[in-house]
């Protein structure tokens, strides 16, 4: 195959009509064809079962472009140019109707076929068999699929397995779009191109790391899903579980796709299990009452859109996560998540240990600790903060935490920073599977969840409210406090 021919493909997304597709999806193939990133020749595909002709598809997702991209960004020769690409056909994923149709399209080219499932895992088996009995899938068909890959460790084992008939290892590119987030990206830059921190980044420099991810939505008219989910599943068993591997990860050899999984999967069966002993002291979990959000009241979790009268899912989950080995051993990881949370931040904070000795005022101890701050979202940027002394003649050898400031935005005179999406949908588009999730990540990660999910069935626990607008249950300030350190927000 010659070079422009790897390049060029069909993009099949099977859900088009649907949310993720018209929120994120074709808004990032746009975006990428403004770039110029995208082959002359490269078409979508878009798969679903409504009855939509081929003006009727273009119009819906120009709407939507229209919807989720400024309007200075839209350009009409771009738009143009990337309606010609779309085609819509209609198709039962799960039983067999409309699949010639997929095959017709296909007859007269040799490029790639690339199957981008954004529909419920449920039906991932079903198309993969049917694309098999087409004949339309070969050693170069990719296929992407969507989170949550399952509900535990079996279900996920289950969706693999019927994928894994069909398509190798090599083919798969499961998506966590947090690995597409620029921010995330430099955390591999940062550690690895930068001596300073690489060489202190471990037990003798570190004294403990917060991950906070924390959204001030709600469930947004998915109680449906959400509730049989919770924050555990739907954000800490994928978004901050990778987060923590490429924190904690040694170094891979090189940046192969390979390096890189194997050290994350090292990280995760380093994980210490949060045996039934550990789940009150280790884990907290919440669930938002009404409260108020930028001055505005929000409902409660039970209020929502299509909600219960009860519920014990959580919508906030803390967890004191320690790291069973040479590199972590007694450095705790702070990790918490939630919805309607007074603000949407998501960052990593590094508490580097103090001096071995201290000869500055004893007020002045707390402050003396340097901390690298890194802003995934929304700001990025990185932050280290230094003592310096404090200015003027009156102030003797007075300490002041300042920042040295790094934000990505003014650094780098970015006018936008890409969505995950269109890294991800780039990179896959490239075959590069550095930023997909490989199955044993997923499996490893899933383990580790079920334990703590059984570990609050077993003990017949619910979730602690919280007011929406506040940072969680008043027990995840007690957890962090009682060893002696506090979020980072608190001591701010
Ligand atoms: N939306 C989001 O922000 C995110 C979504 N995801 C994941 O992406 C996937 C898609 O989510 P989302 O777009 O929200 O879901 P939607 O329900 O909005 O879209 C799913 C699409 O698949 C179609 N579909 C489902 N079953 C069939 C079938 N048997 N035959 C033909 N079409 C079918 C639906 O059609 P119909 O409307 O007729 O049912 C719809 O077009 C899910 O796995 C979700 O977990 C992951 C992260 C974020
Ligand atoms: O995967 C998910 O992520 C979003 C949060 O993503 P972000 O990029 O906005 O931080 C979350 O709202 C959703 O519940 C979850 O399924």
């Amino acid at each position: 195959m010659n070079s422009n021919q790897d390049k060029v493909c069909d993009l099949a997304i099977f859900g088009a009509q649907g949310d993720l597709a018209l929120r994120k999806l074709f808004p990032s193939l746009f975006q990428l064809d403004k770039a110029g990133l995208l082959d002359a020749e490269t078409r979508m595909i878009g798969l679903a079962r409504d009855h939509v002709d081929q003006p009727g598809f273009k119009e819906n997702v120009t709407e939507h472009l229209k919807k989720y991209i400024p309007a200075d960004e839209l350009d009409n020769e771009v738009l143009q140019r990337f309606c010609s690409r779309l085609q819509y056909i209609k198709l039962d994923f799960a039983t067999e109707e409309g699949y010639d149709q997929l095959v017709a399209t296909r007859a007269k080219v040799k490029h790639r076929l690339i199957c981008y499932f954004a529909t419920p895992a449920s039906v991932y088996g079903p198309i993969c068999e049917n694309l098999s009995k087409h004949q339309l899938i070969d050693s170069k068909t990719r296929v992407v699929l969507e989170k949550p890959i399952g509900y535990d460790l079996a279900s996920s084992c289950e969706i693999n397995d019927q994928v894994a008939k069909y398509f190798d290892e090599c083919q798969i590119y499961r998506i966590d779009h947090y690995l597409g987030k620029e921010t995330v990206q430099n955390l591999i830059a940062l550690r690895f191109a930068n001596n300073l921190f690489g060489s202190q980044w471990d037990l003798n420099h570190i004294d403990h790391i917060e991950i906070t991810v924390a959204e001030k939505v709600g469930i947004e008219g998915r109680w449906g899903y959400f509730d049989k989910a919770g924050q555990l599943r739907d954000m800490v068993q994928n978004h901050l579980l990778q987060l923590l591997c490429l924190i904690a990860m040694d170094p891979p050899s090189d940046l192969s796709a390979d390096s890189i999984r194997d050290e994350k999967v090292k990280v995760l069966k380093a994980l210490q299990p949060i045996t039934p002993e550990l789940l009150t002291t280790h884990v907290v979990r919440g669930q938002y009452g009404a409260g108020t959000i930028d001055g505005k009241p929000v409902p409660g979790y039970l209020e929502e859109e299509n909600a219960k009268s009860s519920s014990s899912t959580e919508s906030f989950v803390s967890l004191k996560v320690m790291i069973n080995n040479w590199r972590w051993a007694n450095v705790p990881f702070y990790l918490r998540t939630g919805k309607r949370m007074p603000e949407k931040l998501s960052q990593i904070i590094i508490h580097f240990k103090q001096q071995p000795h201290y000869i500055f005022a004893p007020e002045q101890r707390s402050i003396a600790s340097n901390k690298l701050i890194i802003r995934l979202q929304p700001d990025e940027g990185i932050s280290l903060q230094v003592m310096t002394k404090d200015q003027g003649l009156d102030k003797g050898m007075r300490l002041r935490a300042g920042p040295l400031q790094l934000s990505f935005s003014d650094t780098f005179h970015a006018d936008r920073i890409p969505d995950a999406y269109e890294r991800l949908l780039l990179e896959l588009m490239k075959g590069n599977q550095y930023l997909f999730v490989r199955r044993d990540e997923v499996e490893y990660a899933w383990r580790w969840c079920d334990r703590i999910i059984q570990g609050w069935e077993d003990q017949n626990t619910r979730p602690q409210k919280y007011p929406a607008g506040s940072w969680g249950p008043v027990s995840s300030i007690a957890m962090i406090t009682r060893d002696g350190r506090s979020w980072y927000e608190d001591s701010a």
